[in-house]
């Protein structure tokens, strides 16, 4: 018996950290900010959103610069829009993906993704990183009114994949994959090889993989 494979998008998929922190980047240089996230120090925190980055850069200005009340809300949509033009200008797939959801599709596998970021931008890269048609179907931030850790996101994305939640696991790189996971009561694998390394084992998943070579076995033992 087959099943669904839920991927989830930013750093499990694809690396898009350095797009996502150019994108914050620029918001603060429009600002006359003189910080600047990392690309690679600061993977992580790019992987958690545009928010999160953002607040990472605020935190680290000067006790002497004083930002304007509602500067997130007013930089969110900037920095949406600097990214929505640069998507894919350092973004790559990771390692193995494209052979994994072959294999995956051969085994008789439906996929489907399962994203916090707003959809637009999650169609436009998978469009542009030429992986869009391999998925069934695809649920993001803003398709409805809740998000991951909700299981809500994830029960859609399986049953307009044409899957069964019973049937089905996820494949994600942080906390909220594991809440989403657990709220909906089904298992999860964690990647070991984003900018946490295998410390993302403190999260226990039902399994850590350091390679998307390791899936279509996983999925065999707990689809089939
Ligand atoms: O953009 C985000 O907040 C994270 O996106 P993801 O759920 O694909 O990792
Ligand atoms: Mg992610």
């Amino acid at each position: 018996m087959a099943g669904t494979v839920v991927f989830d998008l930013d750093g499990t998929l694809a690396d898009t950290s350095a797009d996502l922190i150019a994108a914050a980047n620029a918001c603060f240089a429009a600002r006359g900010i003189e910080v600047a996230l990392d690309p690679v120090a600061d993977a992580l925190t790019a992987f958690h959103g545009g928010r999160a980055m953002l607040r990472a850069g605020y935190g680290r200005m000067g006790a002497d610069l004083l930002l304007p009340p509602g500067a997130e809300d007013e930089d969110y949509p900037r920095l949406l829009e600097h990214y929505g033009d640069n998507i894919a200008v350092h973004t790559k797939l990771y390692p193995g993906v494209e052979e994994t959801l072959d294999r995956l599709a051969a085994d008789g596998h439906i996929l489907s993704v399962c994203t916090n970021k707003p959809g637009a931008l999650a169609e436009t890269l998978l469009d542009a990183l030429g992986v869009r048609g391999r998925f069934a179907s695809l649920v993001a931030a803003d398709t409805l009114p809740v998000r991951k850790p909700d299981p809500r996101p994830y029960r859609a994305a399986v049953e307009r994949a044409g899957g069964t939640v019973g049937a089905s696991f996820l494949v994600g790189d942080t906390e909220t994959d594991r809440k989403t996971a657990a709220a909906a009561g089904v298992r999860v694998a964690l990647v070991s090889f984003g900018p946490e390394g295998e410390a993302i084992s403190r999260l226990a998943p039902d399994a850590l993989i350091g390679h998307f070579d390791e899936l279509p076995d996983l999925a065999r033992r707990w689809l089939d």
